[in-house]
């Protein structure tokens, strides 16, 4: 699941008329995402598109204080959550890093360490559908998971070793659910949350209980604001032998 896609998806749906009527103050766009229905809701006034917010499939905590051993960097605890996909959290000073000024190869580097070490060393579930476990990425943090007023940073390393350019809605609802888990954080708190890799911004807080399986868990509302950058128009010729596209690693 993309949260921050939901979010771009969002207003596009409502900007390009697949949404006939748009309501005001807010059109809800239910978006079928692997992990379930993500519903979001897309400020609408006067005919223009604003900030959209989304709320979550259940959210959980699979497990916390997971110590891990990281090739390179020895033993590290860890948390792991999900929020539409799985991450595993550390504080970034766990390397000697800083997610908003360390060079980002660096923080590439470290948590790609622990995404691997987490896949060989952790076995994880999910109750509504074992394809949606498998782990996403890892989201190293500031280290600030008490509530507070103050934004908190982090940097999700996902895929194959990207970067994501927003603070990541299906990272952002992870850490929420584990906030809660861990009485760090509750229902209605909202929570800035910044991408250290870009300086943009999220907000969060955790909307209702839920249950997932036997995991207990939380609905999260997360929201941001969407920007057009252009439209494109891409083309398959059967004979182009790359029309699939390619992976240099
Ligand atoms: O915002 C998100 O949820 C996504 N960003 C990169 C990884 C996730 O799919």
């Amino acid at each position: 699941m993309c949260g921050h896609a939901v979010i771009a998806l969002g207003r596009y749906a409502v900007d390009s008329g697949l949404i006939p009527e748009p309501s005001s103050p807010e059109t809800q766009v239910n978006i079928h995402c692997p992990c379930g229905l993500v519903r979001a809701f897309v400020e609408y006034r006067g005919g223009r598109s604003g900030r959209v917010r989304f709320h979550s499939v259940p959210a959980f905590a699979f497990a916390t204080d997971v110590a891990i051993d990281v090739p390179g960097h020895g033993k590290l605890v860890v948390d792991i959550g999900y929020g539409g996909a799985f991450y595993a959290f550390v504080s970034a000073d766990r390397f000697g890093l800083d997610v908003c000024s360390s060079r980002t190869r660096d923080l590439v580097d470290s948590a790609t360490a622990v995404t691997n070490a987490v896949k060989e060393q952790v076995k994880l579930h999910h109750p509504d559908d074992e394809d949606l476990a498998f782990l996403y990425g890892t989201i190293l943090t500031d280290g600030k998971d008490a509530f507070s007023g103050e934004p908190t940073a982090n940097i999700c390393v996902f895929a194959d070793a990207q970067v994501d350019r927003s603070p990541c809605g299906s990272g952002v609802t992870a850490r929420i659910a584990l906030q809660y888990h861990k009485g760090l954080i509750q229902l209605n708190q909202t929570r800035t949350f910044q991408s250290g890799a870009t300086n943009s911004f999220f907000t969060g807080k955790a909307v209702e209980e839920a249950k997932c399986g036997d995991f207990k868990a939380v609905i999260v509302e997360v929201s941001g604001q969407a920007h057009y950058t252009g439209t494109a128009k891409y083309y398959a010729e059967s004979d182009d032998s790359l029309k699939d596209g390619f992976l240099l690693r």
